[in-house]
């Protein structure tokens, strides 16, 4: 059995999209019971109610979890308010505790993802388990490491698997608390279509204010739904405060999400005509890209036999500022084009070197 045949009718269960809300953490049992019964009440379409247990956090003496005290709550959520539940889980006590209490849908973190080893013991510990289990990308952009937890799942019999979109660590101060780096959860789904995929906006975003928008643009690339986090009184959280929202907020988003249709068959005249347009464009842009790199292998030579550096920073500064006078000129955004010329010109200096 393959990742590629498996065929994951868990999904079928569920209404589309496949929304899954809660709190970051348990805290308390009304904390617990409040959050569930305000969802419900607010109508939106949230099958499943999820909670941490069990948090990783980075420093030390930060709040991490309530611990299994908290299954016990979910259990009533459930119970009362007709959920699904849903938590994470990072070694195998969690998963013992969270199977024995019947937890309906379990997920390995970002921050499990990334260690093979915790990955080996935690799909050990689920072996052979019908219940869905989510697997998040590794804090890292690292595509084999993530499709790797999954094989691990796969080699211990768990077939109904699903991923999380959550977003990946940088250094660098950005608007985002984890940039989405969509490209990476694209190629995901490209080579696995049939792995259901959620969107973690609170993640990505780590405040109030972009939820909605990462929301929209995950449904807009057939993402499957999304897990995102949903507390009574999100400002007294005792986790991530700054990215939870009420249950009254969640179902605002919810109801304005527009979710588009996959099949593209209505338009196919209109959609063939431009795609014959593209791949006209595309396949010229690849002769253009391959004379210039043949110019750049003769200048590479002259730079050889001369004995010059490959690198020529004001020459290159003065392409990279035409280029961005062109981009605005046209009205294409400068970090797309700033990126592209970045790539040319790797991939000439690579040239030059190989001569
Ligand atoms: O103009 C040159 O010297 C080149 O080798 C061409 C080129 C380029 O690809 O545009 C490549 C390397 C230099 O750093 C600057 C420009």
């Amino acid at each position: 059995m393959d990742l590629k045949n498996l065929e994951n009718n868990w999904v079928k269960e569920f209404p589309k999209p496949i929304i899954i809300a809660g709190p970051c953490s348990a805290e308390s049992e009304s904390q617990m019971l409040e959050t569930a019964k305000r969802i419900k009440e607010s109508n939106a379409e949230v099958p499943i109610f999820r909670a941490g247990i069990w948090k990783p956090r980075t420093k030390p003496n930060g709040f991490e979890g309530v611990g299994t005290i908290g299954l016990g709550w979910l259990k009533k959520v459930k119970q009362e308010y007709g959920f699904k539940t849903a938590t994470e889980v990072a070694n195998a006590h969690h998963v013992a505790a969270a199977l024995e209490a019947d937890v309906d849908i379990l997920w390995i973190g970002a921050r499990s993802t990334v260690n093979p080893f915790t990955v080996q013991e935690i799909a050990e510990a689920l072996k052979g388990t019908d219940k869905p289990v989510f697997v998040k990308n590794p804090v890292n952009p690292d595509l084999a490491l993530w499709i790797g937890a999954l094989e691990r799942l796969l080699g211990q019999d768990v077939k109904n698997l699903g991923v999380i979109h959550r977003g990946f660590s940088t250094y660098q101060k950005t608007k985002y608390r984890n940039i989405p780096n969509w490209q990476i959860a694209l190629d995901f789904k490209n080579q696995y279509p049939n792995i259901p995929m959620l969107v973690d906006p609170s993640h990505i975003c780590g405040n109030r204010t972009g939820l909605a928008g990462i929301a929209q643009e995950a449904m807009n690339v057939g993402y499957e739904g999304m897990i995102i986090e949903s507390h009574c009184n999100p400002d007294e959280a005792w986790s991530d405060a700054s990215q939870q929202i009420t249950p009254e907020v969640l179902a605002e988003l919810i109801n304005n999400l527009q979710i588009r249709n996959s099949d593209i068959s209505v338009f196919d005249d209109e959609m063939g005509r431009h795609r014959t347009l593209i791949s006209d464009l595309d396949f010229n842009l690849i002769e253009l890209l391959s004379q210039r790199m043949k110019i750049s292998e003769k200048i590479g030579t002259l730079k050889k036999d001369n004995n010059i550096a490959i690198f020529q920073p004001e020459r290159w500064k003065i392409i990279t500022e035409y280029a961005l006078q062109k981009a605005d000129e046209t009205g294409m955004s400068s970090e797309f084009i700033e990126k592209v010329f970045k790539a040319i010109h790797e991939e000439s200096i690579e040239v030059q070197n190989n001569i």
